[in-house]
């Protein structure tokens, strides 16, 4: 087993999203969003992940977008429920926990749930 080092750059950032994605997509709970209520073109939603998670870690600059915004329109076509957003976190941290560790990776769990937290308040608030 190689050793796991920490979330450094942004070759780091893509290879843990590319490696999340991987789980989400065979995954029973959570896949069908990606493929099915939404149809991801992913050549233009991956780098948006990577932006996203850059921004958030590694203090990027290229993502401009409102993360909040599609999990609303998600919502409606197929109502997110606590058990998604568990699932959506069991497969980040395992992600994190198989690749890296270290500092950036533990605040890549932390910040995850806190705006999986915020984003399943406001969505099943709503
Ligand atoms: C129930 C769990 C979740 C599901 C099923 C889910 C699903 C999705 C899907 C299908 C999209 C693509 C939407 C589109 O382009 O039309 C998306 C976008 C996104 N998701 Fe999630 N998501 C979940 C939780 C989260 C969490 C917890 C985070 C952050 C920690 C997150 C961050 C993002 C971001 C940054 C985008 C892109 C937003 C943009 O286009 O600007 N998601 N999600």
């Amino acid at each position: 087993m190689e050793n796991k080092k920490d979330i450094e750059s942004r070759e780091d950032i893509e290879k843990l999203v590319t490696a999340f994605y991987k789980r989400v997509l065979k995954d029973k709970t959570i896949g069908h969003f990606f493929t099915e209520v939404v149809k991801l073109d992913f050549d233009k939603h991956m780098p948006v992940m990577f932006d996203f998670w850059e921004s958030v870690l590694l203090g990027g600059r290229n993502y401009s977008g409102n993360p909040m915004t599609p999990h609303f329109k998600i919502n409606e076509k197929e109502p997110l429920k606590p058990i998604h957003f568990e699932r959506w976190l069991q497969l980040w941290k395992e992600t994190i926990n198989d690749n890296f560790k270290g500092k950036k990776s533990e605040e890549a769990i932390s910040r995850a749930e806190q705006i999986a937290g915020l984003m399943k308040f406001k969505i099943i608030q709503a």
